[in-house]
């Protein structure tokens, strides 16, 4: 078992006050992501359940015991780090085994646990080598065996792929996937990368300023975001964000803003319409909504265009699939704006439809 159930925490350090209200119940079994901006709390918040920091208001329950005086070492939880923190002059088993060692594990026992681990780990024929003769995501691998020995009911994650290289990070973001799925244990995620919460969370934890924005599945959240903040911290390019147009605004703006009219956008206390990138599409210069492209980045198999519609302060993102290569700066283009995918938000940000 390793459910988890957070009530009414608030963290300070000194006068500031870094996680500012938040309750949480974390369903055993899940893998939550929690992301955010830098500085949001979300850091804090596992090293508050892993008991590396005291409450300064609020509960922490696993599996419906109260945790808040439980020593580290004795809730059941097991911590990994972005900093690996092996130990340089053990080898690979005895970092894997020395949290055991500690407890008073037997021997035999000690080696059997590391074994097993190692094998759902594949890292078997490393045992004997020292962290420096490691490449980064072996060293990586080594620190989550050291944590699966010790058979916590909680993993907790703090940015563990975030030293690691892109293509190695896509591997390893598999492995633990893979590793979730063998195991079964709750896992808790912290990261910054909007892309490892999508493809990892059950759910995801999105983080503003010490409180969670809203909690959900991932599509749920890129779909149907609470308010403006959500729907801007996932999906990349960012959302594209238009303002309801003032007096005087441009005839392009006004053509964009009827472009996305819906029943939902049509109603007056909408103040914002909120359109991701694959949902604008390209039309020949004279149709559509004006626009000029400002940049375009051909990825290969997707385009993503920087376009300038007169009158509005921020450029429009547009996502295309392959065969736009073709298209440089500078050029007039029109755009057409799926409105079925609109999102209508109101004056404080919040999601309307
Ligand atoms: N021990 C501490 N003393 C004082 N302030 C702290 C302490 N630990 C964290 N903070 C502050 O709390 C805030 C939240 O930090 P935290 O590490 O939880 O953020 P984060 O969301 O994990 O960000 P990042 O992705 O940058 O790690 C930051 O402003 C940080 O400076």
């Amino acid at each position: 078992m390793g459910a988890l159930s957070l009530r009414g925490v608030h963290k300070r350090f000194g006068a500031v006050s870094v996680i500012r209200g938040i309750d949480l119940e974390v369903n055993d079994g899940e893998f939550l992501v929690f992301v955010g901006p830098s500085g949001c709390g979300k850091s804090t918040l596992l090293r508050l359940i892993a008991g590396l920091e005291d409450f300064s208001e609020g509960d922490l329950f696993i599996d419906g015991q109260r945790a808040n005086e439980v020593r580290p070492a004795d809730r059941g939880t097991a911590m990994v780090f972005q900093s690996y923190a092996l130990y340089p002059h053990m080898t690979v088993a005895e970092n894997m085994g020395f949290a055991l060692k500690m407890a008073g594990v037997p021997r035999a026992q000690r080696e059997q646990q590391v074994q097993r681990a190692a094998e759902v780990l594949r890292i078997s024929e490393l045992l004997g080598r020292t962290p420096k003769e490691l490449s980064g995501g072996q060293r990586q691998r080594v620190a989550i065996g050291r944590a699966i020995v010790r058979k916590p009911k909680v993993f907790l994650f703090d940015e563990p792929l975030s030293n690691l290289d892109a293509a190695l990070r896509v591997n390893m973001r598999i492995e633990l996937m893979r590793l979730h799925a063998e195991l079964g244990t709750t896992m808790i995620y912290v990261t910054h990368d909007q892309v490892e919460a999508m493809t990892m969370g059950t759910r995801i934890a999105v983080f503003n300023g010490g409180r969670i924005e809203q909690l959900g599945a991932p599509l749920t959240l890129y779909e149907q975001p609470a308010n403006e903040f959500v729907a801007g911290f996932l999906g990349a390019p960012r959302i594209n964000l238009v303002p309801r147009p003032a007096e005087g605004a441009s005839a392009a703006h006004r053509a964009l803003w009827d472009a996305l009219a819906t029943p939902t956008t049509a109603q007056p206390e909408v103040q914002r319409i909120g359109l991701r990138a694959e949902h604008l599409h390209l039309l020949p210069a004279g149709q559509g909504v004006p626009a000029r492209l400002l940049m375009a980045e051909h990825l290969g198999d997707t385009s993503v265009l920087h376009l300038q519609v007169e009158g509005l302060a921020e450029p429009l993102h547009a996502k295309l699939g392959a065969g736009h290569g073709h298209l440089a700066a500078g050029v007039p283009v029109g755009l057409r704006a799926d409105a079925a995918w609109a999102l209508a938000f109101g004056a404080d940000g919040r999601r309307i439809g």
